[in-house]
């Protein structure tokens, strides 16, 4: 791809995993023909066709996913003081209804008054917090067998993939986007989970509020969307390659649509519109040139003998 706007022949086409903040997408060559039309995308691509699973969950973002847990925890607290099992623990914050039912993602409870303030308190509990960020998922198939989550068909994950934008970043800040096991990855959530709101601070010392505060709670949702969403396991695992850049470039959706639309874009330069060697070029100008002076005196001097003409029959 670096030089050459071409596939080349017998090269392994990468998956892609993409969390954003609202919505995540999976994209991937499966090993059998996607049987559900929804999801499956057909496209070709600089000479080459290409037959791809993909879906996008809406709502399954980061940020949305974050909240629709805090506001799970809100409807199951039913008072204004809420626990969170995925904050450290002795963290602190006062947030309004309003400012947690901002987003089309969590629905406000009825009886909600916008104007309430609802303390949130992290207790730094990662089974409890395991549990929690679970029950965002449905992971039943029901008929369509087989599925991602939410009853949504996916065939199995198949080949290698790039993880990039959220994925990449909640665990990088981990330090675990170099290849870790999976066993290290785990254990690695849990302690950080496990943690105290001093204790993070301490870990990470030039780390943001939020970024502490949701160090545990985006890795947690990162790890289960990979596993019991998308259905990796510990075979698949090292499959998945977290990177933020390929070739000095982002990794995201803003470049894959870029690609596609450069595809439209003939790859061969046309050959009816060629340049003009530099001497014939001047040799055109100067004979237009001398074209249009001659012309120009032709008109004058007819002109000329036209009125003295009209002269001598007056
Ligand atoms: O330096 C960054 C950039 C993004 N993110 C998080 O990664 C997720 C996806 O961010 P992105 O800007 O890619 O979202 P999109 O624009 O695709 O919705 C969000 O929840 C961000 O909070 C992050 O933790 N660090």
């Amino acid at each position: 791809m670096e030089e050459k706007w071409e596939h080349p022949q017998d090269t392994e086409v990468l998956g892609a995993l993409d969390l954003g903040g609202a919505s995540t997408q999976i994209t991937f060559q499966p090993g059998v023909p996607v049987e559900d039309r929804n999801t499956s995308v057909f496209f070709r691509l600089y000479g080459t066709n290409y037959s791809l699973y993909s879906h996008s969950y809406l709502c399954y973002g980061q940020s949305q996913a974050l909240k629709m847990l805090l506001a799970a925890l809100h409807q199951a607290s039913s008072s204004a003081q809420i626990s969170h099992p995925c904050y450290p623990q002795g963290y602190q914050e006062n947030l309004t209804v309003a400012e947690l039912y901002d987003s089309p993602c969590v629905r406000a409870p009825s009886s909600a008054s916008p104007g309430l303030v609802l303390r949130v308190t992290g207790t730094g509990d990662p089974a409890a917090c395991g549990t929690a960020v679970q029950r965002l998922f449905n992971f039943s198939c029901g008929a369509q067998w087989p599925c991602g989550f939410n009853g949504v068909y996916q065939p199995p994950v198949r080949g290698q993939f790039l993880a990039f934008s959220g994925f990449y970043h909640s665990l990088h800040f981990l330090n675990l986007t170099g290849g870790q096991s999976l066993s290290l990855v785990n254990a690695t959530i849990w302690q950080i989970c496990n943690s105290s709101w001093e204790q993070v601070q301490e870990l990470f010392p030039t780390a943001s509020r939020t970024q502490l505060r949701d160090a545990c709670t985006a890795s947690s949702y990162t790890l289960t969307l990979l596993l019991q969403g998308y259905k990796f396991n510990y075979t698949t695992w090292p499959n998945i390659h977290f990177v933020q850049q390929v070739a000095n470039v982002d990794v995201g959706w803003t470049l894959g649509c870029m690609l596609n639309l450069t595809n439209i874009i003939p790859s061969e330069p046309l050959t009816a519109v060629t340049e003009l060697p530099r001497n014939i070029w001047i040799a055109a100008t100067v004979l237009l040139a001398i074209m249009l002076i001659l012309s120009f005196c032709l008109l004058t001097a007819m002109c000329y003998q036209r009125n003295s003409s009209g002269y001598e029959q007056l």
